[in-house]
């Protein structure tokens, strides 16, 4: 996948990548004339009676071919190198469209410092090999290339031989050294992605962290990662390092030979004095572009490794059934849940067992039920966030698995159990970004959930900016704001998990009653653990263990004695109750 999303980008660009490589092999070729020149001029002065104009001449091309290396590498570089900050970005978009495919699965069992390390260091060494790596080296090959055919045609093919003597023993030296770099960034990147990781779960549980005590003990958890991550790294320069001293010594070891061997060869007329310092100034060319190996094959590794990672992440399948090519008629709300059992992927207890009811549209459903009886599992079954494979969901008849994926949940308007806020504006979390509600709207669905004074209190009203996590909200406020989300998409199926556990019982009855009169024709269910949340339920479920144990009207479930009638018992003092 993201080898096929970097071929497309390049066949996209590739009028770009032409006329870029153009460009590069216009300023490679051209610069390698420039020794020649000076050779040249070096030859004519040698002459008492030289000709001027001649010298002016080749000071003339060398100003002229300055001028057009320039022009050529201004151009190449904002052609190959402008491309990989597209490429980076397109690769970081279809990464984070990834992302927002994978089921909840994959993030129970990766790390966000580690999904961050995918979307910022990997992207990025991906960017530097198809970039300024690409560009370094094909640079490098015409430059060394023509060098050489210069030594070799303008000067003399032994000495061009006995001076480059060393160059192979580099190449092979530099492709060892490659692999080693590799695995060690791998074990850098690893590295990173606990570091961030660490910092990212200390900044979002401040609160518990310091109410623990426990900041020594994080700092010395946080000291530890980092002394990893310091290991590794130098680990890492130290391989890359011993790269440039080692060209470098087999350079001079070249220059060393050249002075001797060419030195000689001009004594005895053999060469030219010019020809000798054109013959130097080649093999000085040929040292940068060689010396940049050194950098190509760190880059090109770090991107093969980052390239690998990537695809393992793009290969990941979203794991849901998506049937999107189907089309539906808009969904009415009516639910039914026929002999439905669910095992968590990663789990081997069942979390729901033979689970069958009806929620004809506009009723409204509560679930009640112990810690961990499966609620929420429900929910995550309806919204289509697991596949089932014993028993079916219906959403009017219709097995959900024959619905798309998009048109189940944009029928439903989820509160989740932790009443997850952007930090952004209170506007912008209502809205959820879209544009195509109006002011009146926003209020309205902020007055049915009994936050529109409290956001009129703040001090920008709806445009008051959250922190993150709105941590400047009480939790019951976070909680209105979140039904006050769900309520302005006036969904066909509205879904409260456990989302009014942190507001008043007074707020709690106002926002009910609201409910009760905007929900009039459509399907709410709502999850609780207080009886008071699902009292005026047209069914309620109660849950234990997985498994329905009742199921009936409020009064239906209290005349019966049974698990619900202890609930009730448990919640309301036995004065309450008379
Ligand atoms: N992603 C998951 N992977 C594995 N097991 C899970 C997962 N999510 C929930 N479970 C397990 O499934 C069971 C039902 O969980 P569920 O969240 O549905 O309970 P709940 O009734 O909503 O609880 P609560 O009232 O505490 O929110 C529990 O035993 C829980 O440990």
């Amino acid at each position: 996948m993201s080898n096929k999303i970097i071929t497309n980008f390049i066949k996209k660009n590739s009028f770009f990548y032409i006329v870029g490589i153009v460009l590069m092999l216009t300023a490679s070729l051209t610069q390698a004339l420039i020794p020649t020149i000076v050779g040249n001029t070096i030859d004519l002065m040698q002459d008492a009676n030289f000709d001027q104009s001649l010298i002016l001449n080749n000071i003339f091309y060398i100003i002229g071919i300055t001028l057009l290396v320039f022009l050529a590498t201004f151009g190449w570089r904002n052609l190959i190198i402008g491309n990989s900050r597209k490429l980076e970005c397109t690769l970081r978009e279809h990464l984070f469209n990834h992302f927002q495919k994978l089921s909840p699965e994959f993030y129970n069992k990766r790390k966000t410092g580690d999904l961050i390390a995918y979307a910022i260091n990997d992207i990025n060494a991906v960017r530097m090999t198809f970039g300024p790596a690409c560009a370094l080296s094909i640079n490098s090959f015409v430059i060394c290339v023509s060098a050489i055919y210069f030594m070799v045609a303008n000067v003399n093919l032994r000495l061009t031989l006995l001076c480059l003597l060393p160059l192979p023993v580099v190449v092979v030296f530099m492709l060892r050294v490659g692999k080693k770099i590799q695995l060690r960034f791998k074990k850098v990147q690893e590295n990173f992605a606990s570091i961030s990781d660490c910092v990212q779960e200390n900044i979002y549980g401040i609160r518990v962290v310091k109410a623990y005590v426990q900041e020594e003990k994080e700092i010395a958890k946080f000291e530890k990662l980092n002394n990893n991550m310091e290991e590794s790294t130098l680990n890492m320069v130290k391989t890359s390092s011993v790269l440039e001293p080692v060209i470098e010594i087999c350079f001079s070891i070249s220059f060393v030979l050249s002075l001797l061997i060419g030195g000689n060869m001009v004594l005895q007329n053999q060469i030219t004095l010019g020809a000798f310092v054109a013959f130097q100034g080649y093999l000085t060319m040929i040292m940068k572009p060689v010396l940049n190996i050194g950098k190509v094959i760190t880059h090109i590794q770090r991107g093969m490794a980052s390239l690998i990672r990537l695809k393992e992440i793009f290969n990941t399948e979203p794991h849901i059934n998506e049937n999107n090519h189907l089309t539906t008629p808009p969904i009415n709300g009516e639910i039914r849940f026929e002999n439905l059992s669910f095992t968590y992927p990663s789990s081997k207890m069942k979390a729901l067992n033979n689970i069958s009811f009806d929620i004809p549209k506009g009723h409204t459903i509560g679930i009640v039920g112990k810690t961990g009886s499966g609620k929420t599992t429900i929910i995550n079954l309806l919204l289509k966030l697991f596949n089932t494979s014993e028993g079916v969901i219906k959403i009017d008849d219709r097995s959900i698995d024959h619905f798309p994926l998009e048109n189940i949940r944009n029928s439903i308007g989820l509160v989740p159990q932790d009443s997850f806020l952007f930090s952004t504006s209170i506007k912008n979390n209502i809205t959820f970004f879209k544009d195509i509600y109006s002011n009146k709207d926003i209020e309205d669905a902020s007055q049915k959930s009994y936050i529109y004074k409290s956001i009129l209190g703040f001090s920008d009203g709806f445009y008051t900016k959250l922190g993150e996590q709105g941590v400047n909200l009480s939790g019951g406020q976070k909680q209105r704001i979140a039904i006050a989300r769900a309520l302005i998409k006036d969904p066909d199926i509205l879904i409260l998990d456990d989302s009014l556990s942190a507001v008043d019982t007074e707020t709690e009855r106002k926002i009910l009653t609201s409910l009760r009169e905007v929900r009039k024709d459509k399907t709410t269910i709502i999850i609780a653990h207080r009886i008071s949340a699902v009292e005026h339920a047209n069914e309620i479920i109660v849950l234990d263990e997985g498994e329905i144990k009742e199921k009936g009207s409020h009064n239906e479930l209290l005349e019966k004695g049974g698990m619900y009638y202890e609930m009730y018992h448990e919640q309301y003092s036995k004065d309450d109750i008379a």
